[in-house]
């Protein structure tokens, strides 16, 4: 038996996220292993900086975060020395209790996106973690291995919506209501019928403004959680989420990479940031 086929061995992600949130506050801090973040913190950039970066990190931020988020593609420029920087971060954090969200942005067509699946929401595989964003511009129902592949392990995603960049206004505002970004949070709410909170986010930027009101996007009927890049170092604050989301804001999971990551290496220094950010966007 594959090892994707083993039943659930953990907690729904939605139920898991809502215990982090209530425990640790509600900010996911990014880790973004940037090159001239590995340069401010005295570290090459190698799979061994990676690594000492990574896992100082995990320490420091990881008991004051709802989640970690990694950037995959800071680990992929490693090539598979990077890759297994990644395996040891994620096997860490689920060793520490610290829910880990791969920002991976992954879609393809349905047979493909089944290796997809298996990769990042795969039981017992070495890249697994607790959630994974996904990328929608190939339909939403291509998908669907992910979906339920997450719904099988007690895993989660998050599907792009509206993206904090201003490029993607292009794809994702079109359409007034008939847009693709509505389109999406739709078939995401279908996903999380159930009664707790659903396993199916979204990821809305912090930074779209008054978007997903105008575009009609129904945020509280979604049952899910929405994951809001562009705070710190794209510019949104507080300010800017209360614009974005509204009395949708408790369903929000702001998220901050290279504004706390400044603050490092110290870990004292780097806890002390992830916390004045958390609180100052309570
Ligand atoms: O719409 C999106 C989706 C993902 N991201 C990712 O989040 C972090 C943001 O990093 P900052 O340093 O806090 O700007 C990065 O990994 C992006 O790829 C996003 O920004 N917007």
């Amino acid at each position: 038996m594959p090892p994707e086929a083993t039943a659930a061995i953990r907690a729904p992600f939605g139920e898991r996220l809502a215990a982090a949130r209530s425990t640790r506050g509600s900010l996911c801090v990014g880790i973004d292993p940037h090159p001239g973040l590995l340069d401010a913190w005295g570290l090459e950039d190698s799979p061994a900086g990676l690594e000492r970066f990574s896992l100082t990190v995990l320490e420091a931020v990881g008991p004051v975060a709802a989640a970690l988020k990694p950037q995959v593609a800071l680990y992929e420029r490693h090539g598979a020395r990077g890759l297994a920087v990644l395996e040891t971060l994620l096997a860490r954090a689920a060793d520490a209790g610290v829910l880990t969200i791969a920002d991976a942005k992954r879609g393809d067509i349905g047979s493909t996106m089944q290796a997809y699946a298996e990769a990042w929401l795969g039981e017992g595989r070495p890249l697994a973690a607790d959630a994974v964003t996904l990328n929608p511009y190939l339909g939403f129902e291509s998908l669907r291995p992910a979906l339920d592949l997450a719904a099988a392990t007690g895993r989660g995603v998050f599907v792009l919506a509206l993206t904090s960049n201003p490029e993607g206004r292009s794809v994702q505002h079109v359409g007034g209501d008939a847009s693709v970004a509505r389109s999406i949070a739709r078939a995401a709410a279908a996903e999380n019928a159930g009664p707790g909170p659903g396993q199916v986010g979204l990821v809305i930027g912090a930074t779209v403004g008054d978007a997903a009101q105008r575009l009609g996007l129904d945020l509280p009927s979604l049952n899910g959680p929405v994951l809001a890049p562009g705070v710190g170092a794209q510019g949104a604050g507080r300010r800017e989420l209360e614009a974005a989301f509204g009395a949708a804001l408790p369903f929000v999971l702001p998220t901050s990479s290279r504004a706390v990551l400044a603050a490092g290496p110290d870990t004292a220094a780097l806890r002390a940031e992830a916390e004045r950010t958390r609180d100052g966007l309570a």
